[in-house]
């Protein structure tokens, strides 16, 4: 076994990552590259669909360079990717004919009004467990196909091919040879429907999308086809599928009912796992697939935040307060609170449970005391706000409370924010010994494929505890932090159409 790995691509909001497993789940090799973000207009976010696959591609060459001379296996290719993305490509040329649009982008807010004010949130909720919103890709791809000349003409021809990150991937890494992606990626597409598995014909109408268009819909873990020879000289299997919040799900093995993670990356993703049942939310979450592994479908109940790690890139790059994210929690340690203020990260308006694509941001309560510690503190606190406001969401839809957490992504080296976590939850958060939960169980789910793992109590094993915080802040402090928090999230809400 020594020599055999599994490959994770993870594509994500700000990078392309590649990483190599071997059989005990431990990191072999890593290559990471950043990517460029496009802001064309405000409330727009693009990405270069080139670079995407330059930069996917690069990173995997360098990791296979990496265990070259060790005579080195590569067992299967995972894959797991930033979720709602939409691009679509000309099938002749394989070249994109649009910018992706990505999942931050609000362009389609005001079509999805339409759609709400038709009365369709109840039906577009039971058939794909989504609330409306321009967050998911059906209404970019609406935008793609009727706003770039020609495309719906194409389209309708067969000509043009739609994909989130991972279609885009496996068909760049098989030559325009397979047009795939996995159910959990269809689930966020606002176009599949998550009852019968299958898209949904009705939905498709409504927007206007040729179903020549799509991709077929495969399990999460099933050999779908080979790489062609420019990744490596032997053909690997590509061999599992998840969107990146679903695969962590699985990477921190939240495979009981009722478990339940919060990923901080650019934005914060909790997943519950409801297992074969699709709860209908009342509370603003989001019904989604998990996975779906040997003909068996998993659920969760998802609360999507938009903006997590990402307001610290702000305070990096916009704001100039910090050099570098790590450098935020020093930042924040430089005061004992937050003075009373308060920071709203409604770059990209507010996700669950609120679903206002007009609220933005404030920074709000500022005296003339307040300095740039307070603001960054201002900013850790609103992550672990938001992530309160959705597990308390959460709870209300499964019955019963949260026992605990456990955490991944960039932002949970931060054991400022860890802490304040805790405190404002009052469950233990757990922060496992590998961060890259997203990439594991991307391969996870590929390795299982093709035999690399027996089965998941094999694998199950393998989830180890780094850290867990406890609780220490007084709950009434904690009461009078979220009644200030809430205070300030009322002023943020709605601003744009003020
Ligand atoms: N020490 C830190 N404290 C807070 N946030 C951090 C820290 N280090 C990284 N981050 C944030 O984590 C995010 C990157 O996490 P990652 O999981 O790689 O995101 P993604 O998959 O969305 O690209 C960035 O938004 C970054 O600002
Ligand atoms: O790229 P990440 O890790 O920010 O994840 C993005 C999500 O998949 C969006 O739904």
């Amino acid at each position: 076994m020594s020599n055999r790995f599994i490959l994770s691509l993870d594509q994500g909001t700000t990078s392309s990552r590649s990483i190599l497993f071997n059989h005990i789940g431990q990191i072999i090799a890593s290559s990471q590259k950043e990517y460029t973000q496009h802001y064309p207009k405000p409330g727009w976010v693009e990405h270069d669909p080139i670079e995407i696959w330059n930069t996917q591609f690069e990173t995997a060459k360098e990791v296979l360079a990496q265990v070259e001379n060790d005579n080195a296996t590569i067992e299967a290719i995972g894959i797991t990717n930033q979720r709602e993305t939409v691009v679509v490509w000309d099938r002749a040329t394989g070249k994109p004919i649009y910018n992706a649009i990505v999942w931050q982008d609000r362009r389609t807010s005001k079509y999805c009004d339409e759609l709400k004010a038709g009365k369709w949130a109840e039906t577009i909720q039971y058939k794909t467990g989504l609330v409306i919103d321009s967050y998911f890709s059906g209404t970019k791809l609406r935008w793609i196909l009727n706003q770039v000349d020609g495309a719906m003409e194409k389209a309708q021809k067969g000509e043009l091919a739609f994909g989130t990150v991972d279609s885009w991937l496996i068909w760049n890494l098989t030559g325009g040879k397979l047009h795939v992606t996995d159910v959990t990626n269809a689930s966020r597409t606002m176009l599949y429907n998550i009852r019968t598995l299958s898209w949904d014909e009705e939905l498709l109408n409504l927007m206007g999308i040729p179903a020549s268009v799509l991709p077929s819909v495969k399990s999460s873990s099933e050999v779908y086809g080979y790489s062609n020879g420019e990744l490596a000289s032997k053909p690997i299997p590509i061999a599992g599928i998840a969107g990146d919040q679903q695969a962590a799900t699985f990477g921190q093995m939240c495979l009981d009912v009722g478990s339940v993670k919060n990923t901080y990356g650019t934005g914060c993703f909790m997943l519950c796992n409801t297992g074969q049942e699709v709860i209908e939310s009342k509370n603003n979450m989001v019904s989604t697939i998990a996975w779906q592994i040997n003909g068996e479908t998993t659920y969760a109940l998802e609360g999507s935040i938009f903006t997590a790690g990402s307001i610290v890139q702000w305070l990096r790059d916009e704001l100039g307060i910090i050099r570098s994210s790590a450098e935020v929690e020093d930042l924040a340690r430089k005061v004992e609170d937050n003075g009373e203020v308060y920071l709203v990260p409604a770059l990209t308006g507010l996700g669950a449970p609120y679903w206002d694509q007009y609220a933005r941001g404030a920074i709000i309560g500022l005296t003339r005391g307040s300095n740039a510690s307070h603001i960054a503190r201002a900013a850790l606190e609103s992550i672990a706000f938001q992530t309160y406001d959705v597990l308390k969401a959460m709870e209300a839809d499964i019955g019963h409370p949260i026992k605990e957490l456990r955490v991944d992504g960039g932002a949970v080296v931060n054991n400022l924010l860890m802490q304040f976590q805790a405190d404002v939850l009052g469950v233990p958060v757990y922060r496992p010994t590998i961060l890259e939960t997203t990439a594991l169980g991307a391969a996870y789910l590929a390795g299982l494929a093709v035999g690399f793992w027996k089965d998941v109590d094999e694998i199950k094993k393998q989830w180890a505890v780094d850290e867990c915080f406890q609780k220490e802040l007084n709950p009434d402090r904690v009461e009078k932090l979220l009644a200030g928090w809430e205070k300030a999230i009322s002023r943020a809400m709605k601003w744009e159409e003020e």
